[in-house]
């Protein structure tokens, strides 16, 4: 992000100069992570990288930056980032106008952001507070992507859009797991800001956030500080919170016929969604002390796959191909997987978050922020239907909500659902 200038200098230019670059410590240490790859994917350009860490925290020219613009919204076919910041939104003014304009200013604070710039070009007014909070001031962009999507209730008739609602998009049903929080569920809109960079992607939000007043409101938000998914070939597997890999038989970005089908829409939604999908988010309280009390064989049971490996049952190697026979009969994969669901298949790109204790019970409020896209949230349902008998769900309960649609992405110049407000 750029540095500020003086604002107590009469000469200053209006937009701030270039970034400096911070290098990472393991740059310096050595060049670590020299084999720093950029790759086309969907649509979206992207960069990974080094091989052995699968993020992207290193130096290398340009390699900070995922292009806003593109056929699809940047932060969906991206290789996952280290880091999340969400933002559900409600909107509180009741004029369409208001909305359509704060997508257009989002979106170019946005572009500007993911570019490494500050929101807004007005830095250096002594009198007025400035376009940029400050705290991205020296940061590299850190590969920050902004994804922006659109709730259910955002065509309740508030703004004429009822009759522009595509079927798909509607409040989910109860599901099983089901312990919601209505303070954390829902929203107009929403802002997905993801970065290798925490303070990137909540200097992202936060401004969002500033643009918005008047129009907008925070209605709930989370951070999520790792990864749970892989969503490149050319990433690593992480582990979630409870110690598994997790990502592995996820969509990758480089199998597009699969994206094409099952995470991209196609004729059947309408056409201010070409080139969209949609956002289903689940916050997902892990029961962490019940689960570090259950044996190995137990939390290998519940999944389907070994521990430190990640292979599955009857398998020697992570990739290994997963044989459901061998898998017990309620295990997480097993009931998750597309032949036990209709041939369902999401872009699992979610995070783990921890936010302190619960209140009640004292014990770590903890667990994994789990966002998925898809062609039609029905395939979500479809899962999660489908992981009723889940052995999971003993260490586990869904406490947040939402799910959106996100219109296809931007030409140089647009803004996010412009075809909507056309
Ligand atoms: C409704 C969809 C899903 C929810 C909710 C969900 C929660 C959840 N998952 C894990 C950990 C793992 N999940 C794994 C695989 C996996 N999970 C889903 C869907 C949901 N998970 C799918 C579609 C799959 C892929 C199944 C397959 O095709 O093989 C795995 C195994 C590794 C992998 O392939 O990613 C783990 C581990 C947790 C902890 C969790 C809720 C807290
Ligand atoms: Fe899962």
């Amino acid at each position: 992000m750029s540095e500020p200038t003086d604002p107590t200098s009469e000469s200053q230019p209006a937009e701030p100069a270039r970034p400096r670059r911070r290098l990472s410590r393991r740059a310096l240490l050595g060049g670590a992570g020299a084999g720093a790859a950029a790759l086309a994917a969907g649509g979206v350009g992207i960069a990974i990288g080094s091989a052995d860490s699968g993020s992207s925290s290193s130096s290398g020219a340009g390699d900070h930056v995922v292009p806003f613009d593109g056929e699809h919204q940047a932060g969906i076919a991206t290789a996952a980032q280290d880091r999340l910041h969400f933002a559900a939104f409600d909107v509180v003014s009741d004029r369409r106008e208001d909305v359509a304009g704060l997508l257009r200013a989002w979106t170019e604070a946005a572009r500007r952001m993911t570019a490494g710039r500050p929101p807004g070009p007005a830095n250096a007014v002594e009198l007025a507070p400035p376009d940029d909070t400050g705290e991205a001031f020296g940061l590299t962009a850190a590969r920050l992507t902004v994804t922006i999507g659109f709730g259910p209730s955002l065509f309740d008739g508030r703004f004429g859009l009822a009759a522009r609602r595509p079927a798909a998009l509607r409040d989910l049903p109860a599901l099983p797991g089901d312990e919601l929080d209505g303070a954390r569920s829902g929203g107009d809109l929403c802002v997905q800001a993801c970065a290798d960079d925490p303070q990137v992607a909540f200097h992202a939000v936060r401004n969002l956030a500033r643009i918005a007043r008047g129009t907008a409101v925070i209605r709930w938000s989370q951070l999520g500080f790792g990864r749970t998914s892989s969503t490149s070939r050319a990433q690593d597997t992480p582990r979630n919170l409870m110690g598994f890999k997790d990502g592995t038989n996820n969509l990758k970005a480089e199998d597009r016929a699969a994206l094409a089908e099952s995470v991209w829409v196609g004729g059947e939604a309408p056409d201010w969604m070409r080139g969209g999908t949609y956002l289903v988010a689940r916050r997902i309280r892990m029961l962490i002390e019940v689960w570090d009390r259950a044996s190995l064989g137990d939390q290998e049971q519940t999944f389907g796959r070994h521990k430190v490996s990640g292979a599955p049952f009857g398998g020697r190697a992570e990739f290994d191909a997963v044989d459901p026979a061998r898998l017990p009969a309620d295990s997480h994969v097993r009931l998750a997987r597309p032949e036990s669901n209709g041939g369902a298949a999401l872009l699992r790109r979610g995070y783990s978050f921890t936010d302190g204790l619960d209140d009640q019970l004292g014990q770590l409020d903890a667990g994994l922020f789990f966002i998925s896209f898809q062609r039609d949230p029905d395939a979500f349902v479809k899962v999660q239907s489908s992981l009723a008998r889940d052995a999971l769900n003993e260490y586990i309960k869904h406490v947040g909500s939402a799910v959106f649609a996100v219109p296809g992405g931007t030409q140089p110049g647009g803004y996010v659902g412009q075809p909507l407000f056309a």
